[in-house]
C-alpha cells in the first residue's frame, strides 16, 4: 500500500510541476496510469516484462515420444468454429493442432461448413452441429429452443474429453450460433476445460464479458481489432501504445485474471500478474490465418503445459502463460522459415507446412 501511495504520489507531483506546455498526451498517459492500475500491479507489471525464452519454453513444455504413452495422451483439442463464410479459419486451427504433435483435433462447425471442411483433410473429426438464424427462423420459439438443446447435448458428451477447446476461429457473427456458443463455454468452465478464444469468439465475449471473468483457464488472443474493442469495452479507454505492457496486465486483472495474447509485432502476454513478449523470428507476410495457427498451437502447449504440473520439477510459470509463449516463438519460426522458401507468396498453409520441421529444429523427436 505504501508503495502505491508513494508512487501515485510522485506521478501527482510529477503531473503538477509540469510546465502547462507540456505534452498532453504524457499528462493523460499518467492519468490513465493512475485511474487504471493500483500502485502493486503498476510496478510489477514495469518490472516483470520482459522477452520470454520462447525456445527454452518450447523445449520445456513439449512432451517426448514415449511409446508408453497411448492415443489421445498427446492432447485432444476441439475447434469451435466454421460457418458458410469461413471454413479455412477452423480448418487452420483444428491441422495446426496435429502439426503441433496433438492426437485428436476436432471441429464444432455449421452444417454447410462441415462438408468442406472434411475436404480439406481427413485428419480432421468433423461434427456438422451448429445452426445459424437462416435454418431456424421459421420455427416457433419452442422449437428453436430444442434445436439449441440439441446443439449443446452434441458438444456436451464430447466436452469431458477434450484437454482444450479453441472458440471462435471461422464462428461468425449469427446471433443464435452466438447463443449457442455461450452456453458451450458455460457448459466448459463446469467441467474446467480450459479454452482459447480467438476471432469472433472475441466479439462474443467483448459484448459478454461475464462469459470468460474470473475463468482462469481461459486465454484470449486478440488480432489488433479485436484488442481495440477488448480495451474500449473493459477499460472503457483508447489503446495505449506508449503502456502497452501495463495496459494489457489490467485488462486482464480487470477480467479476473485471465490470460491475454495480445498479438502484434511483438505478441505480448499477460496475466494480470506478469508481462511477457515473444519478438524472435516472424515475417513480414500479414497473409490471413496466422492468428488460427496461433489459437490451434496455444491450445496445444497449453494442454502439455497442464499436464506438466503433476511432475514435482515442473516450471512455476503458469500453464497458459507458457502455453502462449510456445505457440507464439513456434508459429514466428515458422512463419519466419516459410518466407524464407515463398518470399511475397508466401500463405499460411506454408507456414503450417512449417511447424514440423521448425519444432524438430528446436526440440528433435529422438
Ligand atoms: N480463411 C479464412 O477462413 C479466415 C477467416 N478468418 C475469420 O474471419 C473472421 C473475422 O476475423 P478478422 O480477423 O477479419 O476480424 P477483424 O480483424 O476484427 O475484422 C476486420 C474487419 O472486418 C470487420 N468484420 C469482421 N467480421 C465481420 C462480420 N461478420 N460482420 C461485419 N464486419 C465484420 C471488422 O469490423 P468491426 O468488428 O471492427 O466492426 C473489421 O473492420 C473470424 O472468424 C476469423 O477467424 C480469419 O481468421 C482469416 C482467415
Ligand atoms: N506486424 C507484425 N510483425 C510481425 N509479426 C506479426 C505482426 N502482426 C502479427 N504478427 C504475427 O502474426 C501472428 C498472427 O497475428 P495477426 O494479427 O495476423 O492475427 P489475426 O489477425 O487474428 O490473424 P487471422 O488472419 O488468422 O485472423 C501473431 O501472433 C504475430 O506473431
Ligand atoms: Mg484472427
Amino acid at each position: 500500500m505504501l508503495a502505491k501511495h508513494s508512487f501515485i504520489s510522485g506521478l501527482g507531483r510529477l503531473t503538477s510541476h509540469s510546465p502547462s506546455s507540456s505534452s498532453s498526451s504524457v499528462l493523460r498517459r499518467q492519468q490513465f496510469l493512475v485511474r487504471t492500475l493500483c500502485g502493486s500491479q503498476i510496478s510489477r507489471a514495469m518490472s516483470s516484462t520482459s522477452e520470454a525464452d520462447a525456445e527454452s519454453v518450447l523445449r520445456t513444455v513439449t512432451p517426448s515420444l514415449d511409446p508408453k504413452r497411448h492415443k489421445g495422451q498427446a492432447g485432444k483439442i476441439a475447434v469451435i468454429g466454421g460457418c458458410r463464410e469461413y471454413t479455412g479459419a477452423p480448418y487452420f486451427a483444428a491441422i495446426s493442432a496435429l502439426k503441433i504433435g496433438a492426437d485428436l483435433s476436432h471441429v464444432f462447425c455449421t452444417k454447410d461448413a462441415a462438408p468442406v471442411i472434411k475436404s480439406y483433410s481427413p485428419e480432421l473429426i468433423v461434427h456438422p452441429v451448429l445452426e445459424e438464424s437462416y435454418s431456424i427462423s421459421q420455427l416457433s420459439e419452442e422449437d428453436q429452443r430444442k434445436v439449441q438443446d440439441k446443439v449443446l447435448g452434441e458438444v456436451d458428451k464430447w466436452m469431458e474429453r477434450f484437454d482444450c477447446l479453441v472458440i471462435g476461429p471461422g464462428l461468425g457473427r449469427d446471433p443464435f450460433l452466438l447463443e449457442c456458443v455461450s452456453k458451450v463455454m458455460i457448459l466448459a468452465k463446469k467441467f474446467n476445460v480450459p479454452f482459447v478464444i480467438d476471432g469472433d469468439g472475441l466479439f462474443l465475449v467483448t459484448n459478454s464479458i461475464d462469459l470468460v471473468h474470473s475463468y482462469p483457464l481461459a486465454v484470449l488472443t486478440p488480432n489488433v481489432n479485436e484488442y481495440k474493442r477488448l480495451v474500449q469495452k473493459v477499460l472503457n479507454c483508447e489503446v495505449d501504445e506508449q503502456n502497452a505492457e501495463a495496459q494489457l496486465c489490467s485488462l486482464a486483472k480487470q477480467i479476473g485474471g485471465v490470460t491475454i495474447l495480445r498479438k502484434g509485432k511483438s505478441d505480448l502476454i499477460s496475466n494480470g500478474e506478469t508481462v511477457k513478449s515473444v519478438s524472435i523470428y516472424g515475417s513480414p507476410r500479414r497473409c490471413g490465418g496466422q492468428g488460427d495457427i496461433l489459437s490451434g498451437g496455444v491450445a496445444v502447449f497449453l494442454s502439455w503445459a497442464h499436464q506438466l504440473k503433476s511432475d514435482p520439477e515442473s516450471p512455476s510459470e503458469n500453464p497458459a502463460i507458457l502455453g502462449c509463449i510456445a505457440a507464439s516463438g513456434l508459429l514466428r519460426k515458422a512463419a519466419s522459415l516459410a518466407f524464407t522458401k515463398h518470399k511475397r507468396s508466401t500463405l499460411t498453409s506454408d507456414i503450417i507446412e512449417c511447424l514440423g520441421e521448425s519444432l524438430e529444429d528446436i526440440c528433435p523427436a529422438s
